[in-house]
């Protein structure tokens, strides 16, 4: 079992005594299982993933990660279980002077000594490791790139591709496509996907795209105001229950307000 949660509810500091932005979850993930979470934003789904990574607490109920209570051990081996899977974030914090090569080979930075970290960072210690998950998310041209150098849909890649070089049993990943066209959507997905059942990882996947989900995961779970609304193999879930999900949440037309005339514009346009 990767993830058990009870009626787990999370609260973030910052808001006070605001609603939960998880409410009494029931979730069970066994290794190896393969999901993608949807929902409007706001649902709660970075706030799930960010819990079962262990970097947000959560306030209440029980919570197991690879069949442990982490917030009831000692910090090191707190850390040693948050080694044990591996968060990408939408926007993965890159450091933008870096080179890529470098930036992707972080990902050994948990099995590596101080002195290999810092060896590293002058003479990267594996750049063909590096080059071979870059060219599984078709990156294999941007290995001595510099990150601020790369587009979104690029950078967000190479965050994708230090999953591949980390030793993680379970991959938790927040809107990997969300800068991507259809095509490397597609290529990275099944890149994330494949990685996982070969090692046998569980992957758990945060996406806005309502069909690309239904059509490449076996299990849905649907997150609306911090609460589950459903978590059901993909043939079960109708579109009537996706319509529900996404209710009231479609964006209000902009309706354009004029203060001036297109006369006085129009003038205003020649000085
Ligand atoms: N650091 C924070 N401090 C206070 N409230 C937060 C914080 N992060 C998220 N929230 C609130 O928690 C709730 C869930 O947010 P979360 O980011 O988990 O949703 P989401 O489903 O990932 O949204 P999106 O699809 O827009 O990324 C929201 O109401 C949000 O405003």
């Amino acid at each position: 079992m990767t993830y058990q949660l009870d009626k787990l509810t999370v609260r973030h500091h910052a808001s006070g005594g605001g609603a939960p932005a998880l409410h009494e979850i029931d979730l069970v993930v066994a290794q190896g299982e393969q999901l993608a979470i949807i929902g409007p934003s706001g649902a709660g789904k970075t706030t799930l993933l960010a819990t079962l990574a262990l970097t947000q607490r959560p306030s209440g109920g029980v919570f197991h990660a690879f069949g442990q209570d982490p917030w009831a051990l000692p910090d090191a081996q707190r850390h040693l279980l948050r080694a044990r899977q591996c968060l990408a974030p939408q926007t993965p914090p890159l450091p933008p002077r870096q080179r890529v090569v470098t930036a992707v080979l972080a990902a050994r930075l948990p099995q590596w000594t101080l002195w290999q970290a810092l060896v590293s960072l002058v003479k990267p210690a594996n750049p063909e490791a590096a080059y071979g998950a870059l060219l599984r998310f078709g990156l294999g041209d941007k290995l001595y790139a510099r990150v601020d150098r790369l587009s979104g849909g690029e950078r967000q890649r190479c965050g994708l591709a230090r999953l591949l070089l980390s030793s993680a049993q379970a991959f938790l990943v927040d809107e990997p496509l969300s800068a991507l066209d259809p095509a490397l959507s597609q290529l990275t997905l099944s890149t994330l996907q494949q990685e996982a059942a070969t090692r046998n990882a569980t992957l758990i996947c945060s996406l806005h795209q309502v069909d690309i989900a239904r059509a490449n995961f076996a299990r849905i779970v649907g997150l609306r105001a911090g609460r589950i609304v459903f978590d059901l193999p993909r043939e079960q879930v109708t579109d009537a229950m996706i319509e529900a999900l996404y209710q009231n949440e479609s964006v209000p037309p902009v309706v354009p307000v004029l203060h001036e005339t297109p006369e006085r514009l129009a003038v205003g346009a020649c000085f």
